[in-house]
């Protein structure tokens, strides 16, 4: 579904001495079929959008449409519950809002709640709990007798079983080891690579993730979108990303020395170790040093 914001303002606590304006007014298009990550510092108002892209939030003033709707300040909630059927969002730590008694319950209660027989809901429940690396074995267990990682994995599936046509992540690999945040990563990418009308929000704070596996990046600060691009534009603005207190990805950073240092002019646009090792080995090429590498 494509995302277009227009003059979009949020104000918590609205006409309070606490009034707080989140987001300051910006205007953003998003097509559809894309993976876009939302980068910026803490409190920039990443949260804050994406929450009204399922209508979670509501505009205080301007608009935010996500495909067919159109969500302003005086949007009834009753004409969003469609919406919510298109539009998941994935919040930290979602393993926190299991309660079943068992796995495959808790993943087929959402397509009950949506419609489908039992039968049906169970079986997509089990397909999308394989699809999240859980075993058979575990589907009449209580989510509460799995590790954390599994509970996670158990909380995606049910996301996953509503067949969204919108996936948004809010930093949904947070507290995870760093291999289970790339088994995570690459469950969501296989999933929205699945079919083309499938897209994806990610807010992170992982350049690496940003990076790695979005079409496009949304820089936010202070309330507003200040960058959109391909990672590789956003990324080659190294030094601004610095002065609003955001790094670039580690691979970024080391083919940036090799490029400042040697004055060599070369790419710095390289997001994935094999894509690095291309880059650093080129550059010696170049150099007529890749006889002895
Ligand atoms: N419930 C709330 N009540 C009042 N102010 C809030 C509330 N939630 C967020 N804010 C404020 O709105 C601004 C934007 O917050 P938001 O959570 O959207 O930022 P963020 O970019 O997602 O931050 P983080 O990376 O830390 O999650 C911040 O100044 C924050 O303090």
């Amino acid at each position: 579904m494509q995302i277009k914001a227009d003059n979009l303002t949020y104000k918590y606590m609205k006409n309070t001495p606490f009034e707080k304006e989140a987001l300051k007014g910006f205007n953003i298009t998003i097509p559809e079929g894309r993976f876009t990550s939302v980068i910026g510092h803490t409190g920039s108002g990443k949260s804050t959008f994406i929450q009204h892209l399922n209508g979670l939030l509501k505009p205080s003033s301007g608009t935010v449409a996500v495909g067919d709707w159109t969500i302003r300040a005086d949007t009834k909630q009753k004409h969003l519950y469609e919406l919510r059927r298109h539009a998941s969002i994935v919040f930290q730590f979602p393993e926190h809002q299991l309660f079943h008694e068992t796995v495959l319950s808790d993943v087929a209660y959402g397509p009950v709640n949506f419609g489908l027989s039992k039968l049906e809901a169970e079986k997509r429940a089990k397909e999308y709990l394989e699809l999240a690396g859980i075993h058979p074995d575990m589907f009449d267990r209580s989510p509460f007798d799995l590790s954390g990682g599994q509970m996670r994995r158990v909380a995606i599936a049910g996301v996953l079983a509503l067949n969204p046509k919108l996936l948004i992540l809010d930093e949904p690999t947070a507290g995870l080891d760093p291999e289970g945040q790339v088994k995570m990563m690459e469950l969501f990418y296989d999933w929205f690579q699945e079919k083309k009308e499938r897209s994806i929000i990610l807010v992170t704070h992982q350049m690496e993730d940003a990076a790695r596996y979005s079409d496009e990046i949304v820089l936010m600060d202070k309330g507003t979108v200040k960058d959109q691009g391909r990672p590789h534009q956003v990324f080659s603005k190294a030094g601004e990303l610095k002065a609003m207190g955001l790094s670039v990805p580690e691979s970024v950073k080391l083919l940036s020395m090799l490029r400042e240092q040697s004055g060599e002019d070369m790419s710095t646009a390289a997001f994935t170790l094999e894509e690095t090792v291309d880059q650093v080995l080129e550059f010696l090429r170049k150099r007529g040093v890749s006889d002895r590498v």
